[in-house]
């Protein structure tokens, strides 16, 4: 797509909503988080938590620890509301969010964003471990500033890079439980990194055209559906080789390899449906399964670990 398409001059607005500054209510500081997104995020987080002891993780670092990932998480995604907000009225699927309808004050919502983040950042330095607290931040300031900001509005590879902090929550559980990082966890930040391609390029295939509307360089507006199916495909069979390897290096048992097998097979023939281009259903289809999965790997995983500790009890 040429230059000038791209270009903003060139949206066409969806219609503006007829809101005042006070018709938010309390709902929507709770959209704001993206709660939905937040909450698969707590549960790689406690997935994490879990793989980094062979016994259970302390109560007192679940509930700290999720918690202070979960607001920090939130506080991240009402920062991105705040800094898409224009964009956002743009877009059919985020033209009804709090900020884009002018429902909410930018103001509020910054407060809100901030807070949650204090507030997270802080739990987490003063109940959990400065690693996880610094590690947390990283999180996000990549999404909120460095994603959002500048990587989303600048190349078709923002999702890849911007994907680094999104894969960071089990990586977080690990280092709230043990207070290092080590090669497990990396792996486990691994597998979400390699599977953030399919799960967003099958939606940005989706909404393509919004995206090109909106002048976003997602990768199907900048480089085409065609070369961004191949990608889907490409990186399904990385993440395929990716979840392969905590059986590889001993980290999980059989139980885990025969359930992320299954897994694999279902993902694959969705990223084949994707790649071959000829239900146009599929995009949409394949978006919601990579969500299903990222929490079947991780949910055995979790089974695996327990199974693997009841058999040597
Ligand atoms: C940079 C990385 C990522 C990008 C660009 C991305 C993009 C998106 C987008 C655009 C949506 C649609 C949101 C909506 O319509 O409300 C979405 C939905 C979702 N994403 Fe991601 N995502 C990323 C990482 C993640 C990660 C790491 C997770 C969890 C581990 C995740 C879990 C979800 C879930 C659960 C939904 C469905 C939300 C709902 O039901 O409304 N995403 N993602
Ligand atoms: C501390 C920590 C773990 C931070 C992670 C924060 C977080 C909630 C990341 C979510 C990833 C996501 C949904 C990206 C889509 O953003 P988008 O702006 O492209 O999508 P949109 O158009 O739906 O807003």
């Amino acid at each position: 797509m040429s230059n000038a398409l791209l270009k903003r001059e060139s949206v066409k607005r969806v219609p503006p909503a007829q809101w005042e500054a006070s018709d938010w209510t309390w709902q929507d500081l709770l959209t704001l988080c993206k709660p939905r997104v937040v909450v698969v995020m707590l549960v790689c987080a406690l997935v994490g938590m879990a793989l980094a002891t062979p016994t259970l993780p302390s109560l007192a670092v679940m509930v700290y620890g999720l918690a202070g990932i979960g607001m920090a998480a939130g506080g991240a995604a009402a920062f991105n509301h705040v800094v898409d907000r224009r964009l956002d009225a743009m877009m059919l699927r985020t033209s009804q969010r709090p900020l884009a309808t002018r429902r909410m004050p930018t103001p509020l919502a910054l407060i809100w964003a901030s807070l949650l983040s204090v507030a997270g950042i802080s739990l987490l330095l003063w109940q959990v471990n400065a690693l996880t607290a610094w590690l947390t931040l990283g999180s996000l300031i990549g999404y909120a500033l460095i994603y959002t900001a500048f990587l989303k509005r600048a190349t078709p590879q923002n999702i890849v890079i911007g994907g680094v902090a999104g894969a960071a929550p089990p990586m977080l559980g690990w280092t709230a439980v043990t207070g290092q990082l080590g090669p497990e966890p990396l792996l486990l930040v691994l597998i979400v990194f390699a599977w953030t391609p399919p799960h967003f390029w099958a939606l940005a295939i989706h909404k393509r055209d919004e995206y090109a509307r909106a002048g976003v360089p997602m990768l199907p507006v900048t480089h085409g559906e065609a070369f961004t199916r191949l990608q889907v495909w490409l990186y399904g069979w990385l993440t395929v080789a990716v979840t392969l390897l905590p059986f590889a290096i001993g980290m999980s048992g059989a139980v885990y390899l025969i359930g992320v097998m299954v897994l694999n097979l279902r993902f694959m023939y969705w990223n084949w449906k994707v790649w071959r281009g000829a239900d146009p259903q599929a995009p949409l289809a394949a978006f919601w399964f990579s969500i299903r999965y990222i929490l079947g790997v991780f949910g055995v995983l979790l089974l695996d670990h327990y199974a693997g500790l009841w058999a040597f009890t």
